[in-house]
C-alpha cells in the first residue's frame, strides 16, 4: 500500500517508516523537522512541509496518491502543554483537522492516529482498558482526546475509518541500531538515565519515592518501539480488510517502577548512575499500566520485546552511538 507517514522523522514515526519499507509498502514521509531529523528517514519519499500549510498537503496528495495515512506529528510534552495550550491545540487539533480535510477531499479514508494514555488521567483502576473513563489532566491529553471524538464523528458522517492507538510509554530503539530516541530537550525516563550512564548528563532525578507502590516510585508500562510499530501494521491490515473505526490501548501489560528501570540500566550498561531524589512531578499518576487485550484479539497483535532489559539494551546501544557522535563533534 502507499502510506503517508506524517511526523515520520520523529522518534516513533522514523521506526514506522523503516518497518513499512521492510514490509514492502511505499512510503511518503511528511515532516516539518520541528523536532524530527531528516537523517532518521531511511527511505521512501521525503517531503519537508508543515500540516499548517494546506497547499503543501494538497500537493502531497496530488503528487503521491496515498491510500492510507499514519499521523504521528504533534507536540508531545505534557508540562509545556500546560504553559502553552495555544500552540498545543493549534498543532495537535487544528493542524490535524487540516490533514483530515485534505484526506476527505482526496477520498482517502483510512487513518491511524497516535493517541496516548494521557487521555485517561488519574486511573480509577489498573490495568486500564478501553472502557475506562477519559479524564485527561492537561492540554496535551485533551488535544488527543478531541481528535478521538472528531474521528468517531467522521466515522458516522463520512464513512471515514480510523484506528486510535493509545500508547503508554514508548521506549527502546531499533534492534539493528540504525534508529533511536533523539528528543531535544529529552524528558523521557529511559533515555535520560542512559545519558547519565554514558556521561552525557551528570545525574538523574527520581520524581518522588513516596508513591503507593512497592518501592515508592511510579510505575509505567514501557512498550518497545518495534512492538508499537507492529501494532500500526496490524491496524493497517485491519482497516484494509474492512475493519470499523476503533481505539486500542497499547502497552506491555506489565508495569515497571522508576527504580526498576534504574536497576535495569545499571545492569545492562555495567555503569553506575548518580541518582538524586527529588519531589513528585505534578500530574504524575502512581501507576499507569495498559490492558491491551483488545489489541491482541481484534488486531491480532502480539508484543515480542516485553522484557525490560531487552528494551533497555536496545536503547543503550543507541545511546552509545549518540554519545560517541557527540564526543567526536
Ligand atoms: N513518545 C511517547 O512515549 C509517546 C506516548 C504516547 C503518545 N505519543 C504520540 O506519538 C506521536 C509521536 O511521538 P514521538 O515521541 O515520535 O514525537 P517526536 O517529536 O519525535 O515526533 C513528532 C514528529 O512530528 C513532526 N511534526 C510536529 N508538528 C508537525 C507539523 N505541524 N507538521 C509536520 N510535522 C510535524 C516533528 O518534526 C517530529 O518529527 C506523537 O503524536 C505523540 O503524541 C508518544
Ligand atoms: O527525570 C525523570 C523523568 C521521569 N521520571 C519518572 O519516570 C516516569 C516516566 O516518565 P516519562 O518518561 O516522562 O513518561 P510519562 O510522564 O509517563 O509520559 C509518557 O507516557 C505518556 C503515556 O503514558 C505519554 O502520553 C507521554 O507523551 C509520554 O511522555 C514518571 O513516573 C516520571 O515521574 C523521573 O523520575 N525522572
Amino acid at each position: 500500500m502507499r502510506v503517508l507517514v506524517v511526523g515520520g522523522a520523529g522518534y516513533i514515526g522514523s521506526h514506522m517508516v523503516k518497518m513499512l519499507l521492510d514490509s514492502g509498502h511505499d512510503v511518503i514521509t511528511l515532516d516539518n523537522l520541528s523536532s524530527g531529523h531528516r537523517d532518521a528517514v531511511l527511505g521512501g519519499v521525503f517531503v519537508e512541509g508543515d500540516l499548517a500549510d494546506i497547499n503543501c498537503l494538497d500537493k502531497v496528495f496530488t503528487e503521491h496518491h496515498p491510500e492510507a495515512v499514519m499521523h504521528f506529528a504533534s507536540f508531545i510534552q505534557v508540562g509545556e502543554s500546560v504553559r502553552k495550550p495555544d500552540i498545543y491545540y493549534r498543532n495537535n487539533v487544528t493542524n490535524t483537522l487540516n490533514l483530515l480535510d485534505t484526506m476527505l477531499k482526496f477520498d482517502v479514508k483510512k487513518f491511524i492516529f497516535s493517541s496516548t494514555a494521557a487521555v485517561f488521567g488519574e486511573p480509577d483502576y489498573v490495568p486500564i482498558d478501553e472502557a475506562h473513563p477519559n479524564r485527561p489532566l492537561n492540554p496535551y491529553g485533551r488535544s488527543k482526546l478531541m481528535i478521538e471524538h472528531v474521528l468517531a464523528d467522521y466515522a458516522k458522517a463520512f464513512d471515514f475509518r480510523s484506528v486510535c492507538l493509545r500508547y503508554f510509554n514508548a521506549a527502546g530503539a531499533d534492534p539493528e541500531g540504525q534508529l533511536g530516541e533523539r528528543h531535544d530537550p529529552e524528558t523521557h525516563l529511559i533515555p535520560l538515565i542512559l545519558q547519565a550512564a554514558s556521561g552525557r548528563r551528570e545525574n538523574i532525578q527520581v520524581f518522588g519515592r513516596d508513591y503507593d507502590t512497592p518501592d515508592g516510585t511510579c510505575i509505567r508500562d514501557y512498550i518497545h518501539i518495534v512492538d508499537l510499530c507492529a501494532a500500526h501494521l496490524a491496524a493497517l491490515d485491519y482497516l484494509e480488510s474492512g475493519g470499523e473505526s476503533d481505539r486500542f490501548n497499547l502497552g506491555n501489560g506489565s508495569g515497571f517502577s522508576v527504580q526498576e528501570v534504574l536497576d535495569a540500566v545499571q545492569k545492562v550498561s555495567g555503569r553506575s548512575v548518580k541518582v538524586i531524589d527529588g519531589p513528585r512531578r505534578e500530574g504524575d499518576p502512581a501507576r499507569l499500566v495498559a490492558d491491551a487485550k483488545r489489541a491482541r484479539s481484534i488486531l491480532n497483535w502480539k508484543p515480542i520485546f516485553t522484557d525490560l532489559e531487552t528494551i533497555v539494551q536496545h536503547a543503550w546501544q543507541w545511546e552509545l552511538k549518540c554519545s560517541d557522535r557527540v564526543a567526536k563533534e
